[in-house]
């Protein structure tokens, strides 16, 4: 029986900043300082969302995270009257006086956009082709104008001017379908769009090991593997199992101390549970006792060298 316990090691979040990220990042933060929103885009787990955080704690400005969204509307952005405030009193003290004043007026609260732009915070963006175009339209005239209009909100100014520190780091993922929608080439235009994929077995078994405490060994064993697999979905152009998929196996190995060795069938279970679907869903195969075998057989390979 596996007992799970404590997490016995210190686990690091931050961004492992390899020698291809080093370069995008300061590329990226002078993009960002000189005015240019920037635009991350690639599969999933390749860290699209943890380099837009670091980006944005080095900017040293508020940071407001914001996930594109099919429901996510003008009034979520600008802001909207969300009722009303009333204000009732009856005098009464002499009784065959009555006296009644009412005051009834509307409540504005401010949408995360707006306070975005009126105070100058870095806005992550994440997925944010999961949005309405119509929605992100509001982005063309932030971008191009730099002003917030303020349309059918009844406020008293038309726009809002944007302030001079804010910036938007976006993300998306091009090959996402379910969900998302085109971008309009007017908003593409106007960003700077750097395309991640994932980096090579070494970086993300370093990866792998400082998030969750795995020795560097085991880490590249895990990470192998998962490549392997991954490499048999791009054969079939689609994405396969991600750096998170790594990431989890690593840390449930660990943490129900469960040995990484492809031989032991703990181990195996673990891979199985986790890299079934992703592997599923991007091989042609569809007999699952087969795509069973061949997670098996991968798995296998994860040997500490
Ligand atoms: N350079 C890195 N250093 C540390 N952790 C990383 C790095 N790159 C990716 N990760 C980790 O990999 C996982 C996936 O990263 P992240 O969520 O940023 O990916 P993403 O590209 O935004 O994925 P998605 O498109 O699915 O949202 C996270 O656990 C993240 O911490």
């Amino acid at each position: 029986m596996t007992v799970l316990t404590e997490n016995k090691n210190k686990v690091n979040s931050d961004l492992l900043q390899h020698d291809g990220i080093k370069n995008l990042i300061s590329r990226s933060l002078n993009y960002l300082s000189a005015g240019y929103p920037v635009h991350f885009t690639g599969p999933p787990g390749v860290g699209k969302t943890t380099l837009a955080l670091l980006l944005a704690k080095k900017r040293k400005r508020p940071v407001m995270l914001m996930h594109g969204n099919r429901e996510l509307s003008n009034a979520d952005l600008i802001g909207a009257y969300t009722g009303y405030t009333t204000q009732k009193v009856v005098d009464n003290f002499i009784r065959s006086v009555y006296k009644k004043e009412e005051n009834v007026t509307e409540t504005w609260n401010n949408g995360r956009l707006l306070d975005a732009v009126k105070n100058g915070y870095t806005l992550i963006y994440d997925e944010f082709t999961r949005s309405e175009p119509s929605t992100n339209n509001i982005f063309l005239s932030i971008l191009e104008e730099g002003i917030l209009p303020l349309y059918g909100t009844k406020q008293k100014d038309p726009f809002m001017k944007v302030h001079p520190k804010f910036t938007v780091i976006f993300t998306s993922n091009p090959s996402e379908y379910a969900g998302v929608y085109e971008t309009q080439d007017a908003l593409l235009d106007r960003l700077i769009t750097i395309p991640l994929d994932y980096t090579d077995k070494d970086t993300e078994a370093a990866i792998v090991s400082s998030k969750t405490g795995v020795d560097s060994n085991q880490a590249k064993a895990i990470t192998s593997f998962v490549a392997a697999l991954r490499e048999k979905c791009s054969e079939n152009s689609n994405n396969g199992p991600s750096l998170r998929a790594s990431i989890m196996i690593a840390k449930l190995a660990n943490e129900a101390d469960i040995p990484i060795n492809g031989k032991d069938e703990d181990f195996q279970r673990l891979c199985l549970d986790i890299l079934f679907a992703p592997v599923a869903k991007c091989m042609d195969e569809k007999d699952s006792s087969k795509l069973r075998e061949l997670i098996i057989s991968e798995c296998k390979k994860a040997v500490k060298e």
